[in-house]
């Protein structure tokens, strides 16, 4: 198990003691912009290149023509209510949003009833709004959250919470998982689920007639990311990616599914009104039950955890142990703090991570001679049957450029929101305090003038070519920026690249003749709109077998 080193010996008083951590409210302010640069992995002198400072109202010069809300062009409430309800607008959310985008142009604005949300789809008006955020930006509407939360009597974890909870909690976090140093230390856990996966990969495909196809790699990937994420939040092993998966991980899978097979219940949950529950009760009654399951199964290793640390305590020996043994022993959060935010990084972890595996497999499985090219530098930079860690992966630029590609073509999350906390002009329209912003990050990542040939899969246009070199930043950001961005980008990326490392090793990864043209839907979360079915070859096999 990963060893934080500032933490191996602790006393038990320490244990006791209060909550450390009050002041960071101030210090957060500092680090913000540090922050948001580690979030790309960009240098200060990069950021600071970048274009668009945030325009104040009233800096804006009298002769300027500002327009407000009313003259912002965008579908009309009708046609929204048709095109969601009426068309299925929930599952193509991001067709919706390029087609839009080419209709009213790079802002718009929306109405769902009384809802107002401007969508802004251009790379630098995205840059000027996330670039101008406060110490503690807000992502949208999580009332709903809220409200189970203080229905159950627990707390708000980092996605729900706002404000001065938030800032502590994204404080302990963030100097814990936000740098790739500090997850390189998970290398050996994530490589033993790896292991697993491989097996998993060697058992489905016996399965199968032709002993070389696994069915719906989602499946597979979901149970890797989930075993992934696990070892790391709870420092122990779940068992997904056995033959029998224990009871209470298919519990918790039931739960996990629950929550997004009911997405559209759980957005309804959050704006049907509370008077009309009475009538219309399942969403409300779904969205609780999903999350009594998440809760319940996070608090149970999170209580093994601590009552292995007390007894330890109590022997006298030493505690060693990883993120949640930090947290538990440091206490800059409380443990029902902990509970909430164990649960919803699982909750964040898991399909986000494997749909992206199992598009980057599927391109891989359409490109070959990519799969090719990424392969041939895996051979050139580890020995043969390296195990690759954590610190190869910055010699592996093609490994890295996959996982960019493929979110740029597949961004899991295909637009992010925001609240706005100041008045600002983007765009030459007025945008009160308070107003939703839908961040369009799938129409910017597929945009020509963003990336030549937007719709081709070239890995390598990630690769810089000199440290002058700049690939663009904005156009693309599937983690999101700044100081409120993806928390567990480094922990997803580290997972995503020993997969990827492992199976292009021992596998050529080709389309299955089951698997037609896979098209994205949206299902909260952009994913594949049909099983993805691969094959997946042996290496050294066909090496033997080829003249
Ligand atoms: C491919 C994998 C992933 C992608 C593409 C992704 C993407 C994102 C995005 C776009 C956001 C919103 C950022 C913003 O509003 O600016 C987010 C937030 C978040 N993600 Fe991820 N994520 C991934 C994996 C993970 C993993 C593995 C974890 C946990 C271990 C995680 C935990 C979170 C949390 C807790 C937040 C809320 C952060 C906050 O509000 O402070 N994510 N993620």
């Amino acid at each position: 198990m990963a060893v934080f080193n500032n933490f191996t010996k602790i006393c038990w008083k320490n244990f006791q003691s209060d909550q450390l951590n009050k002041q960071l409210f101030y210090v957060v302010r500092s680090l913000h912009k540090s922050a948001a640069s580690e979030a790309l992995g960009i240098s200060a002198t990069e950021e600071e290149t970048m274009p668009n400072r945030m325009i104040k109202p009233e800096e804006v010069s009298e002769k300027t023509q500002i327009k407000t809300l009313n003259d912002m062009p965008g579908p009309n409430t009708l046609s929204n209510l048709i095109e969601f309800f009426w068309k299925d607008g929930f599952g193509r959310i991001h067709e919706i949003q390029m087609e839009h985008r080419k209709k009213y142009g790079k802002i718009f604005k929306s109405r769902f009833g009384p809802q107002l949300v401007v969508s802004v789809a251009d790379r630098d008006m995205v840059a000027q709004v996330l670039r101008a955020e406060g110490v503690a930006p807000q992502r949208a509407n999580m009332d709903s959250w809220k409200e189970y939360r203080d229905m159950r009597g627990r707390a708000t974890g980092l996605i729900s919470a706002e404000g001065e909870d938030w800032l502590k909690m994204r404080s302990v976090l963030r100097q814990l998982i936000m740098r790739p140093r500090d997850v390189a230390v998970f290398s050996d856990d994530v490589n033993g689920v790896v292991d697993d996966l491989i097996q998993r990969v060697y058992s489905l495909r016996t399965q199968q007639p032709d002993r070389a196809t696994v069915l719906n790699v989602n499946d597979l990937f979901f149970k890797y990311a989930m075993e992934g994420v696990a070892a790391i939040l709870y420092e122990c092993r779940l068992g997904c990616l056995e033959n029998n998966i224990p009871q209470k991980t298919q519990d918790y899978i039931a739960a996990l599914n629950l929550m997004f097979s009911s997405f559209k219940m759980t957005m309804y949950a959050g704006a049907i009104p509370k008077w009309l529950r009475p009538i219309i009760p399942k969403p409300w009654e779904e969205f609780c039950l999903s999350w009594d399951g998440l809760f319940k199964f996070s608090i149970v290793h999170v209580n093994k955890r601590l009552s292995e640390i007390k007894a330890q305590l109590e022997r006298g020996e030493e505690v060693k142990g990883g993120l949640l043994t930090h947290m538990l022993i440091t206490r800059e959060m409380s443990v029902e703090e902990i509970y909430a935010n164990v649960t919803e990084m699982l909750l964040a972890g898991v399909d986000t991570t494997s749909f992206t595996l199992s598009w980057a497999c599927y391109l891989l499985a359409r490109h070959p001679h990519v799969q090719h090219q990424i392969h041939k530098e895996i051979k050139k930079t580890l020995e043969p049957g390296a195990v690759a860690t954590a610190e190869d992966v910055s010699n592996l630029p093609l490994i890295r450029g996959l996982v960019k590609e493929t979110l740029r073509l597949f961004p899991v999350l295909p637009g992010n929101g925001r609240i706005t906390q100041d008045d600002l002009v983007v765009g030459g329209y007025f945008i009160p305090k308070g107003t939703q912003l839908a961040l369009c990050h799938y129409s910017t990542s597929l945009e020509e003038e963003n990336f030549l040939e937007p719709l081709d899969f070239q890995p390598d246009r990630w690769i810089r070519k000199d440290t002058t070199d700049r690939v663009d930043n904005f156009g693309s950001i599937p983690f999101g920026y700044g100081i409120r961005s993806c928390i567990g980008r480094r922990i997803a990326e580290l997972e995503m690249h020993l997969a990827l490392i492992r199976l292009i090793q021992k596998f050529h990864i080709c389309l299955s003749p089951l698997t037609a043209d896979i098209k994205a839907k949206t299902h909260g979360l952009l994913c594949p709109g049909a099983p993805i079915h691969l094959q997946f070859i042996d290496r050294e096999v066909d090496a033997l077998s080829s003249p």
